[in-house]
C-alpha cells in the first residue's frame, strides 16, 4: 500500500466516524430477524425491532451503527466475518462497530439493544412536539427556510453551523424550492443565507459518503446531479435575485453569474478556490465569468483562487451593488420588496429576452464543466485537497 492510499484509508475512516450521517443509510436498519430461539427478551427483542422501523425520525448514523452491531451481537455472536475492503466504507463502519464489541455475551447485546431502543422512541416522542422540528417537517426543508411574502420567494440556505455548506440533500432541497418557486404566485424569488456566511461552497465531506461503485460511481452521481442543480438555476424563469449575506466561496459564487441581480454585505467576499481544491470550475462560470469581467480577471479567480471583497466584486461587475452590513438587509428588502410589485408579466419576459439567447450555450457549458469535474473528482490532487481539509490541515 503507498503512503497516499494508507492516508487514504486513514481520513476515510475518520470522517466515517465523524461524520456517520454521511456514511450508513437508514433502510441498513430493516434488520432481518434470524430463526434462531432466545430466551426470555426474545419479545422484547422482536418488539424494539420493529419500533426500530417506526421511528419517524433518522436517529444519526453514530446511533444506527451501535444498533447494527448489538443486533449482530445479540443473533451471531462475536464478528468473525472478514474485514471490508477500505473502499467499502459503509460495510466496514460495520464491521468496525460490530467487531468492537469483542466477546460481550449475547444476552448482554440483546438487553443493550432493546434498551437502546427504548431510548430511541422516547426521544423521539417528546421531539416530535417541538415546534420547529414540526415546521420544518411540514415544509419538507431539512436544511432550508422557504418563505412567501409580499410577491417574494425567499430560499435561505439554513445550516449556519457549517457555514451554509451545500451538502447532497441541500442540493437535492435546493432545485425542489426552486422549482416550487418558478410556479408559485411570487413575482421575484431570492437565494440567501443564514448566520454569518451566505455558503460556503459544496459541503467537503459529501465525497466521504462511497456508494458500492466506488468513487468511479460516486462522480457520475455527482455529476449528474450538479448538472440538474446548475440547470435549475439556468432555466429559472422568473427575475433571480442573490442576497449575499456574508462571504460566499466555491459554488456559491459560480452560480451568481446566473442570477438576475446581486446586492452583497461589504462583509461579503467572493472566494473560487478550485485550484487549491484540485478542482475546475462550474456553475457555468467558466463562460460567465470571463463573459462579466473579462477572461483575465476571471482567470485570476477560477485557476488561481483570487478572493474578492464585495466592492472589488462589484467593481468587475459580479456583484450589482455593495451595501454596508449595518444597513444591509433593510435596504435591500425595501428595494426588493418594490421591485416584486412591478407587473410579473413584464419581468418574466424581460428576463427571457435578456436571458434566452444564451440558454443552450449555458446548458452546453454547463454539461462541459460537469464532465470535466467528474474526472477531477478522481485525481490524487482532489481527493488530497479534501483530505487536508477533513483532517483540519488545511483551510482556504
Ligand atoms: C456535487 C457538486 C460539486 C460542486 C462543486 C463545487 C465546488 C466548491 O464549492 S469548492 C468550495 C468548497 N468549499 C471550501 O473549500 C470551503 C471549506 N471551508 C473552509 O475553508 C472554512 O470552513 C471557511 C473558510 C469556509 C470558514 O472558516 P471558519 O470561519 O474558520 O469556520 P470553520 O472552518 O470552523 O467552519 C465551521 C464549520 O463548518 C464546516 N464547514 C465549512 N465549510 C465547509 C464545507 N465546504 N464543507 C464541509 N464543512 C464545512 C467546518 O468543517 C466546521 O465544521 P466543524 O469542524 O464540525 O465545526
Amino acid at each position: 500500500m503507498t503512503e497516499f492510499s494508507r492516508r487514504l484509508v486513514r481520513r476515510c475512516w475518520l470522517s466515517a466516524v465523524q461524520n456517520p450521517l454521511q456514511v450508513i443509510s437508514f433502510p441498513a436498519l430493516q434488520l432481518h430477524v434470524s430463526g434462531t430461539a432466545m430466551r426470555a427478551s426474545q419479545e422484547d427483542f422482536e418488539n424494539a425491532m420493529n419500533q426500530v422501523k417506526l421511528l419517524k425520525k433518522d436517529p444519526g448514523n453514530e446511533v444506527k451503527l451501535k444498533l447494527y452491531a448489538l443486533y449482530k451481537q445479540a443473533t451471531e455472536g462475536p464478528c468473525s466475518i472478514p474485514k471490508p475492503g477500505v473502499f467499502d466504507l459503509t460495510n466496514k463502519a460495520k464491521w468496525d462497530a460490530w467487531n468492537v464489541l469483542g466477546n460481550l455475551p449475547k444476552e448482554t447485546a440483546r438487553q443493550n439493544y432493546v434498551d437502546l431502543v427504548s431510548s430511541l422512541t422516547s426521544s423521539s416522542k417528546s421531539s416530535s412536539q417541538a415546534k420547529p422540528g414540526a415546521d420544518r417537517e411540514r415544509q419538507g426543508y431539512e436544511n432550508l427556510v422557504v418563505t412567501s411574502e409580499d410577491g417574494i420567494t425567499k430560499i435561505m440556505l439554513n445550516r449556519p453551523i457549517k457555514k451554509n455548506a451545500i451538502s447532497t440533500q441541500m442540493y437535492h432541497e435546493i432545485m425542489l424550492a426552486l422549482k416550487t418557486a418558478s410556479k408559485d404566485d411570487s413575482t421575484i424569488t431570492v437565494l440567501t443565507g443564514n448566520g454569518d456566511y451566505y455558503c460556503s461552497g459544496n459541503d467537503l465531506t459529501n465525497f466521504t459518503d462511497i456508494p458500492a461503485g466506488g468513487v468511479e460511481e460516486k462522480a457520475k452521481n455527482s455529476a449528474l446531479m450538479l448538472r440538474d442543480f446548475v440547470g435549475c438555476f439556468i432555466d429559472f424563469p422568473k427575475p433571480l435575485i442573490a442576497v449575499v449575506n456574508g462571504p460566499a466561496v466555491g459554488i456559491g459564487v459560480t452560480t451568481l453569474g446566473l442570477f438576475d441581480v446581486v446586492y452583497a454585505s461589504d462583509k461579503a467576499t467572493f472566494h473560487t478556490p478550485f485550484g487549491h481544491l484540485g478542482l475546475s470550475p462550474e456553475g457555468c462560470s467558466s463562460y460567465t465569468f470571463p463573459k462579466i469581467m473579462g477572461p483575465a480577471k476571471a482567470a485570476e479567480m477560477l485557476i488561481f483562487g483570487k478572493k474578492l471583497t464585495a466592492r472589488e466584486a462589484c467593481a468587475q461587475g459580479l456583484v450589482t451593488e455593495v451595501f454596508p452590513d449595518s444597513i444591509f438587509q433593510k435596504e435591500v428588502w425595501t428595494r426588493l420588496k418594490a421591485y416584486s410589485k412591478l407587473p410579473p408579466n413584464a419581468m418574466r419576459v424581460s428576463k427571457q429576452v435578456i436571458r434566452n439567447t444564451e440558454k443552450e450555450k449555458l446548458h452546453a457549458v454547463n454539461a462541459e464543466e460537469c464532465r470535466v469535474l467528474r474526472e477531477r473528482w478522481m485525481s490524487d490532487e482532489c481527493i488530497n485537497a479534501a483530505m487536508n481539509f477533513l483532517s483540519r490541515r488545511a483551510k482556504l
